[in-house]
């Protein structure tokens, strides 16, 4: 990699192609390194992405005091508003398993007429990224280890569900230097499967500290390693920091879907994902106290760093 290289190079897994070893070698390499891949041929159209956006472009559109009706101090709580995450950042959270009924209640409380596109929409979107997300982990515990496979799915990840984020940012008119649209975090899931248009601005953390770009790219979904993963892989997995900034005055829109172990589950690395003679590097928690410990620290809100996973349940921390 050259000095001036900002932007990283990163494996790109086709979900409706056999899998060769060598690809997943590849692909465990990325997951260490970067915590961050590509993923093409994931069957969502462009047809539901270009729905997706203009479905939220409606919303982002309402007036303010619309919008809080299912912001934080309303009963519903699926919308954050500006200056939360940061100035120029908002978005809307959609709940699986149930994603109809959980967009149908925000779309409810925000649109005047009966909306029921919206909803079908991000149901077709979250039964999709359930499929996914699925297919993703059965290829992550392939590169883990050869033969790793089907038994340890169904008795560690059968229970996972998901959420998504319809993330909405507007950078100011003049924009003279580059903002932090969402500033610096890792995610709470087991992976992320991002989404991002055109406009780009994602970047991962090095482990030199550097910020890299990820750029964007036609008809590719970014797929990411959050706390989760990084726990129960003992570190074969890193969950990175990340975070997107904003270069260009236009806006720019993301979808992030968090697929997550469930509150109760009691994380612990097996011991042949440890592997003989290696040290474990987690003590097991249960995924919810995790959860609070992060919501409960005003720092850990938002994802920020300091507070996340290792300072939780890291040995030695
Ligand atoms: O907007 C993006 O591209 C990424 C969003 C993200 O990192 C998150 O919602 O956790
Ligand atoms: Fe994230």
């Amino acid at each position: 990699m050259s000095e001036s290289q900002t932007s990283v190079e990163l494996p790109i897994l086709d979900i409706s192609q056999p899998l060769n070893p060598s690809f997943l070698s590849s692909l465990a390499e990325a997951c260490k390194t970067w915590g961050f891949f590509h993923i093409i041929n994931h069957g969502i159209s462009k047809d539901l992405f270009s729905k997706l956006y203009l479905l939220s472009n409606d919303l982002f559109n309402l007036p303010s005091d619309t919008k809080l009706k299912v912001g934080p101090f309303s009963s519903i709580k699926t919308y954050t508003p500006h200056f939360i995450a940061s100035p120029y950042f908002e978005s809307l959270r959609v709940s699986g398993p149930n994603f109809l009924d959980s967009a149908q209640s925000s779309a409810n409380a925000l649109f005047v007429q009966q909306n029921s596109e919206f909803s079908e929409i991000l149901q077709e979107y979250g039964r999709k990224m359930e499929e996914l997300s699925k297919n993703i982990i059965k290829v992550l515990l392939m590169s883990l280890k050869h033969g790793f496979g089907k038994k340890d799915y169904e008795s560690e990840f059968k229970n996972c569900h998901g959420y998504m984020r319809i993330n909405n940012y507007s950078p100011p008119e003049s924009l003279e230097v580059e903002v932090e649209g969402l500033g610096m975090h890792t995610d709470m899931s087991c992976v992320t499967i991002v989404y991002q248009d055109e406009i780009g601005g994602l970047q991962v953390k090095s482990k030199e500290g550097k910020w890299m770009d990820i750029r964007p790219c036609e008809g590719t979904l970014v797929v990411n390693i959050g706390d989760m993963l990084q726990a129960w892989s003992n570190e074969k997995f890193r969950s990175s920091e990340h975070r997107v900034v904003l270069k260009q005055p236009a806006n720019r829109f993301s979808l992030a879907f968090f697929w997550c172990f469930e509150d109760e589950k009691v994380i612990i690395a097996p011991d042949e994902v440890v592997g003989e003679g290696n040290v474990r590097l987690y003590n097991p928690f249960v995924c919810l106290d995790y959860l609070k410990f992060r919501e409960s620290n005003e720092r850990g809100k938002f994802e920020k760093v300091g507070f996340t996973v290792r300072d939780f349940a890291g040995i030695g921390h």
